[in-house]
């Protein structure tokens, strides 16, 4: 017989509160992380994605906030503003016997508001790493100095330098964080970035990784369809058609390597009357929301989206993931077909391929340690389709570039600020000024690492060459925890 909950320490109204919400036996990563948590340790989790990591955070960190209440008691950083409401809501599940009072400090909400929410000492503040950076270097209405917890959820996409760069918002915020504290990281894909992870992590730390010889879960069926690149949409139409001629009860997410790509195709197979909702980085956060809501309430069947989605979000009836472009990182892969087949459910996951792009399923192939197999589809009847959706698409573009679609990105932009109560021109200083930070930080790290190569070598140029780079060091200090 396996552990139950209380057997791994929890507290009777804990083990409630997982009863009430179906969670009756702990999942591996649950059983391996909750206790050395409950010790006091410092938790490195990787574990298959929905495999419940969520709750192998929260639950601990309830059951010690439930003995020794105050605010700011915990800080949650994600990289997705929809992540973050995620979560903010199994806190507020699981800990309403609590009363606990949560806080989520997001990009594209009102930055008053929070500030106040923020100096009402909330237990726990869930945040994207730039808000909270903002926040802090903008008010001193409430500190997180005196945190018991630091989690980084989806750490290695924290730490890495993609298209959204957190690296200067994280400095910002673990310069602001005690010392003393726990911290938890938790992501499916750790391997990558885990030297810096494991430089934030010194107190104890506790690895927990599940071994298994494929990386991702059992019950997802793999599948990569070769397609030239010009009728690729035309598969995705007869893909769609063909799943919802055959089930009743369907959700499916999309992938796409653009926020352009994802609207065009929205507006197309909205075209083909298929109930259809966009969720990309262009959108309002407000749009973002409410097409997340619609199609968690299967009002709506299609979810298509760009990597914003990707990572996190636990949505139970998505039964297919289609990847309309093939993922240039494995990691990346990993994490949008984990949208499906969570939590023991079955599901299934579609990569289109064109000519070009084979290698990318090689490497992916090879990180998860599977072979995907071929998809069959009737390619007569994707003839039949063919013209009538590239037409379709056209005019899709055509009505989209009409609308300025690119200019309305740097528009909206601006807009977002306003309301946000900044001035976009300032706020195109402050970034210059941010960048140049970096760039100084990185230089004077180049200037310590030559100076210690240096000394390495030995030699008798060693000494002046530090005492020459010292006077900067104090100029631009880089926080001893700072990610590299
Ligand atoms: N012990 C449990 N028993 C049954 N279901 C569980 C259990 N723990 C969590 N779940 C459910 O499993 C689903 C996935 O959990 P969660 O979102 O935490 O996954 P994850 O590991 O964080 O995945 P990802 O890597 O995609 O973020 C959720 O719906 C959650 O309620």
């Amino acid at each position: 017989m396996m552990a139950g909950f209380a057997e791994l320490g929890l507290s009777s109204w804990l083990v409630e509160q997982c009863r009430q919400l179906g969670l009756k036996q702990p999942t591996p990563v649950q059983l391996g992380c909750i206790p050395a948590i409950l010790e006091g340790r410092d938790c490195l989790g990787c574990a298959k994605t929905g495999s419940g990591k969520t709750a192998a955070f929260v639950l601990p960190i309830l059951q010690k906030l439930s003995e020794d209440p105050y605010g700011i008691f915990c800080l949650v950083l994600t990289p997705t503003r929809e992540l973050a409401y995620q979560i903010a809501e199994q806190f507020r599940v699981l800990g309403k016997p609590l009363g606990l009072k949560d806080c989520i400090i997001v990009g594209g909400m009102d930055m008053v508001t929070q500030a106040l929410e923020l100096s009402r000492k909330p237990h726990v503040v869930i945040a994207t790493p730039g808000r909270l950076a903002d926040h802090l270097r903008s008010s001193n209405t409430f500190s997180i100095k005196k945190i018991r917890f630091l989690v980084m959820d989806e750490a290695d996409r924290l730490l890495e330098q993609g298209c959204t760069d957190f690296t200067v918002d994280l400095e910002a915020i673990l310069a602001a964080v005690p010392a003393h504290r726990q911290t938890l990281l938790f992501s499916a894909t750790l391997t990558d970035t885990l030297r810096e992870l494991q430089g934030l992590a010194t107190n104890q730390p506790f690895f927990w990784e599940a071994q298994a010889p494929v990386r991702t879960v059992e019950q997802l069926d793999q599948r990569y369809l070769l397609v030239p690149e010009k009728v690729k949409d035309a598969y995705l139409v007869h893909l769609i058609q063909n799943f919802q001629d055959e089930h009743e009860d369907w959700s499916i997410i999309i992938f796409t390597n653009t926020c352009k790509t994802c609207q065009v195709l929205c507006m197309m197979l909205r075209k083909f009357n298929f109930p259809t909702v966009a969720l990309h980085s262009m959108m309002k956060q407000k749009e973002r929301f409410a097409a997340l809501a619609k199609f968690k309430s299967s009002i709506y069947r299609i979810l298509i989206a760009t990597d914003v989605a990707s990572r996190g979000l636990d949505i139970p009836t998505v039964q297919v993931v289609i990847n309309h472009n093939t993922p240039g990182l494995p990691k990346i892969y990993i994490h949008r077909v984990g949208r499906t087949a969570r939590a023991g459910r079955q599901g299934q996951a579609i990569t289109l391929v064109t000519q070009y792009d084979i290698h990318l399923v090689h490497a992916i192939e090879e990180q998860i340690k599977k072979k995907l197999e071929e998809f069959e589809v009737e390619e007569a009847e994707v003839l039949q389709i063919l013209t009538q959706v590239n037409v379709v698409r056209r005019e899709c573009e055509i009505k989209l570039e009409a609308a300025n679609f690119d200019e309305k990105k740097e528009i909206n932009k601006r807009k977002q600020l306003i309301l946000e109560g900044k001035d976009p021109d300032l706020e195109a200083k402050r970034k210059a000024e941010l960048a140049k930070i970096k760039q100084k930080n990185r230089h004077f790290k180049e200037q310590v690492e030559h100076a210690l190569q240096q000394q390495k070598a030995g030699g008798s140029a060693r000494r002046r060459r530090l005492t020459k780079a010292q006077p900067e060091a104090r100029l631009a200090p880089v926080p001893t925890q700072g990610p590299a």
